[in-house]
C-alpha cells in the first residue's frame, strides 16, 4: 500500500550567506501493506509530521521515493497529487480542521464537489456516510455546535465520503478526553475491519500506539522498527 523508500529530507532556515540546513529524515524505508494499522512514534521534533506531510505530497523530500499503490507519488506535479489524495488519501487531524462556517453536512459533502459528482449522488453519500459515523441527526450543526468528539467523526466522515483505501491521521486523538479517545480508537478498529482501510497514524499517545498493529519509531532521522504484536 505504501512504499517509502530512502527518504531524506532536510529543511533550509536563514538567507544566503547564513543559511543553515537542517537534517531531518535519513535514509528512511519502511513498507505499510494494505489492512494495517500502524503508528509513528518519536520524540517532538523528530520528523514525523516531515515524514506525513512527504506521504502526502504536501512537502518533497530532498531525495528517495514514495509509492502509494504502485504509483511513485513523489514524481506527481502540485495538481496531479491534488487530484490523486482526492482518490485514494483521508486525512485526519488533531484539530479536526473543519470549516466554522460550514455545517457537518456541507464539511463532509466538500471532497464531493471537489471531485466533481453529481448533486444528488453527492447529498445521497454525504448523508450515508454522516449515518456511518452516527451524526445523521447533527448534520446541520456547525463545527462550534458540536463537541470535540463529534467534531472529530465529522472530519473522519469527511475523510470516509471519497472512499479511500488509505487515512493519513496526525495526532488524531490529541484534544479529545480519554473516554472519547478510547470511542475514537474502537471506530478507526470497526473501520479498518469493515471497510478493510489501511491507517498511519502520528501519536504521542501510548494507548494509540499500542491499539495499532504495528509501530514505527522515528530517533535522529532514522526509523526503529518495532515489530508488531
Ligand atoms: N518548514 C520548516 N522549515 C524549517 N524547519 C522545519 C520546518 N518544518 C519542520 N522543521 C524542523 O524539522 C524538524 C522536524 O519537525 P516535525 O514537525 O516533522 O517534527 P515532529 O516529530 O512532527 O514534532 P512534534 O511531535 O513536536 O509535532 C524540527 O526540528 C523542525 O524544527
Amino acid at each position: 500500500m505504501i512504499e517509502v523508500n530512502k527518504i531524506y529530507h532536510s529543511f533550509e532556515i536563514g538567507k544566503k550567506e547564513k543559511k543553515t540546513v537542517i537534517p531531518v529524515l535519513k535514509d528512511v524505508s519502511f513498507q505499510i501493506n494494505k489492512g494495517e494499522i500502524v503508528s509513528i512514534v518519536g520524540k517532538s521534533g523528530s520528523g514525523k509530521s516531515t515524514l506525513l506531510n512527504i506521504i502526502s505530497g504536501f512537502i518533497k523530500p530532498t531525495d528517495g521515493e514514495v509509492k502509494i499503490n504502485n504509483q511513485t507519488v513523489t514524481e506527481l506535479s502540485e495538481g496531479e497529487f491534488a487530484s490523486f489524495r482526492l482518490q485514494h488519501i483521508g486525512f485526519i487531524f488533531q484539530n479536526f480542521q473543519l470549516i466554522p462556517s460550514m455545517t457537518a453536512f456541507q464539511n463532509v459533502e466538500l471532497p464531493l464537489t471537489f471531485k466533481g459528482m453529481n448533486e444528488k449522488e453527492r447529498k445521497q453519500k454525504t448523508l450515508e456516510t454522516l449515518e456511518r459515523v452516527g451524526l445523521a441527526e447533527f448534520k446541520d450543526h456547525y463545527p462550534s455546535e458540536l463537541s470535540g468528539g463529534q467534531q472529530q467523526r465529522v472530519s473522519i466522515a469527511r475523510a470516509l465520503v471519497v472512499n479511500p483505501p488509505l487515512i493519513l491521521a496526525d495526532e488524531p486523538t490529541g484534544s479529545l478526553d480519554s473516554d472519547t479517545e478510547k470511542s475514537l480508537l474502537a471506530f478507526i478498529k470497526q473501520l479498518n475491519e469493515e471497510l478493510g482501510i489501511t491507517f498511519l497514524i502520528i501519536t504521542h499517545d501510548e494507548e494509540v500506539a499500542e491499539f495499532g498493529h504495528r509501530t514505527i519509531e522515528i530517533v535522529d532521522g532514522h526509523v526503529l522498527e518495532e515489530v508488531g504484536k
